[in-house]
């Protein structure tokens, strides 16, 4: 493809691809110049010249000699919108997921129930890029645009027609998830977290909605749980830009949640859609996996799919690694579960899916990550004192910072919980200690295969050491 034909004028170079880090850089890239927060990217356009880049988008103020300056007051949006240009076609339907907590179970829900009707579809996420054969990581919840783009592109080639996406904080503030034609954004839930880079919570809620005001298209859909405090701000936004509008949960206009009854293995719903009522057995427990696999729902009808068939699909939904996964039996016959709660209020969420399933005690075992909202520990050990019989405060991803002084953050909370630092221990603890009836949440890393401390990742995945603590 010639440069002129990506940016309406006529220059001639051939582009092979692009760049927003230097160190990517080959003959024939587009680089990105960004500011950010650690770096200056424009302080490596030389390099990125020297290493063949033939445009570089940048600030209008940024020195770019030797290559086109693709001048914008915005480089991420205006990388995003070329890098669109040159990557697509991509699936024929998108949609995206913001909130909190939630994304990720709801895009693997949404991939599930498209291909239950027959759709070849994938997701993007935490969890990487999964399809039905495989899943591929990227290392981020919602990778750079480059990444994203190109990655969205090769699924289109594969055949994937519909792909579900999760629309991170960081990835909305920094236009990693521009280019696509959005037909529905979803939005779960909003509450306490990554202080750290957006400040406060009314940032961190712009931020977000900037998913509903600029990435969803302009004739898309927006779909809502009703039931949080913050949906109303999503349901004026969608009023205003004249999309239209799925809300769903015990306030849903759409599918409302009208009974929910949890059973051993799994909960009985109770929805009214479309003037009738549906009773689904969805087989995963807790409240918070009910509306997730609504939302998803909602984002599936949303897209054209038939409303009592992807209710009545919602009965076979599979698990999602790593979200309330029962990895293991104690040798008492206490079940073990690991789930990925690393906010206040995904921690008490957890707590309350289990709480109705133990005969006795509820133990659980945290930490929180380093380098990351450092606000948000403290209410972590309140809500764990607070909700749960047993707690054991240990490391999860300590990264640069020292992991007892994110132990003593949490124990601020949590003045009388008992504190294991080694994670490994701690599990094995909480396990031969369960009685019975007893159960243990094990939570905060989920899926990852990996404990982070300082530049090294050692491998740890909490549902392996359960199983040997079981063992
Ligand atoms: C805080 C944050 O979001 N940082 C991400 C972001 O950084 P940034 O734009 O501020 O970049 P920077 O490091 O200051 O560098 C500025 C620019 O110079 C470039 N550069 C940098 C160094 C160099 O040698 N050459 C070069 O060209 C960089 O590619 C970048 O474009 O852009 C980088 C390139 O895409 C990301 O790798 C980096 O993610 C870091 C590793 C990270 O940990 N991010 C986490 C917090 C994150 O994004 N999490 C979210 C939310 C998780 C959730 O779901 O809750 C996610 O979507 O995963
Ligand atoms: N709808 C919800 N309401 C409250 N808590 C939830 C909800 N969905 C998930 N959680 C909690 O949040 C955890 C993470 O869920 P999930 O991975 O789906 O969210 P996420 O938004 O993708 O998270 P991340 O920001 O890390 O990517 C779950 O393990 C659970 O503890
Ligand atoms: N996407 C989240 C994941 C947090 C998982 C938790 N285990 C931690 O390390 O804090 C983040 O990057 O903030
Ligand atoms: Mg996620």
């Amino acid at each position: 493809m010639k440069l002129g034909e990506l940016t309406g004028g006529s220059e001639t170079a051939t582009v092979t691809g692009f760049a927003i880090d230097h160190r990517k850089v080959a003959p024939g890239t587009i680089f990105g110049a960004f500011r950010g927060l650690r770096v200056d990217g424009e302080a490596f356009i030389d390099d990125a010249i020297r290493a063949g880049a033939v445009a570089v988008v940048a600030r209008p103020e940024a020195r770019v000699t030797g290559a086109v300056h693709i001048a914008a007051e915005n480089p991420r949006e205006r990388l995003a919108q070329l890098a669109a240009l040159f990557f697509a076609p991509f699936p024929e339907i998108a949609v995206a997921v913001t909130g909190t907590n939630g994304k990720t179970s709801t895009v693997e829900m949404a991939r599930q129930l498209w291909r239950m009707a027959g759709h070849a579809a994938a997701s993007i996420g935490t969890l990487g890029v999964t399809t039905a054969d495989e899943r591929v990581s990227t290392g981020l919840t919602t990778p750079d645009v480059v990444t994203f783009l190109s990655n969205a592109a090769g699924l289109a080639r594969e055949g994937v027609t519909h792909l579900a996406f999760e629309a991170s904080s960081h990835g909305l503030t920094q236009y990693r998830t521009e280019g696509l034609n959005v037909a529905a954004a979803a939005f779960t839930n909003l509450s306490r977290d990554h202080l750290d880079y957006h400040g406060d919570m009314g940032a961190y809620l712009t931020a977000k909605l900037r998913l509903f005001s600029e990435v969803l298209s302009a004739n898309g859909v927006a779909v809502v749980w009703a039931d949080d405090v913050e949906s109303a701000r999503v349901i004026d936004l969608a009023h205003a830009r004249g999309n239209r509008l799925v809300t769903v949960g015990t306030r849903g206009a759409t599918l409302r949640l009208v009974e929910r009854d949890p059973t051993l293995l799994g909960q009985g719903l109770v929805i009214e859609a479309e003037g009738a009522l549906h009773r689904v057995r969805l087989p995963l427990i807790g409240g918070y996996q009910a509306a997730n696999a609504l939302v998803a729902a909602g984002l599936v009808i949303a897209c054209g799919g038939d409303t009592a068939q992807t209710l009545a699909n919602l009965s076979r939904l599979q698990p999602v690694r790593g979200r309330l996964e029962r990895a293991a039996i104690a040798r008492s016959g206490a079940p073990v579960y690991v789930d990925y709660a690393h906010t206040p209020d995904a921690l008490e969420a957890a707590i309350a899916a289990l709480k109705p399933h133990a005969g006795g005690r509820l133990s659980v075992v945290f930490g929180a990550g380093g380098d990351r909202d450092a606000g948000k520990r403290e209410t972590m050990g309140q809500v764990a004192q607070a909700q749960a019989d047993r707690v054991i405060v240990t490391d999860d991803n300590p990264r640069t910072e020292d992991a007892a002084a994110i132990r003593a953050a949490i124990l601020k909370g949590a003045p009388s919980a008992e504190e294991i630092g080694d994670r490994r221990q701690a599990i094995a603890t909480a396990i031969r200690e369960a009685g019975p009836e007893d159960i243990v949440l094990i939570a905060g890393k989920g899926h990852e295969q990996g404990q982070v401390v300082g530049d090294l990742v050692l491998p740890f995945d909490d549902v392996t050491v359960a199983r040997e603590s079981a063992a």
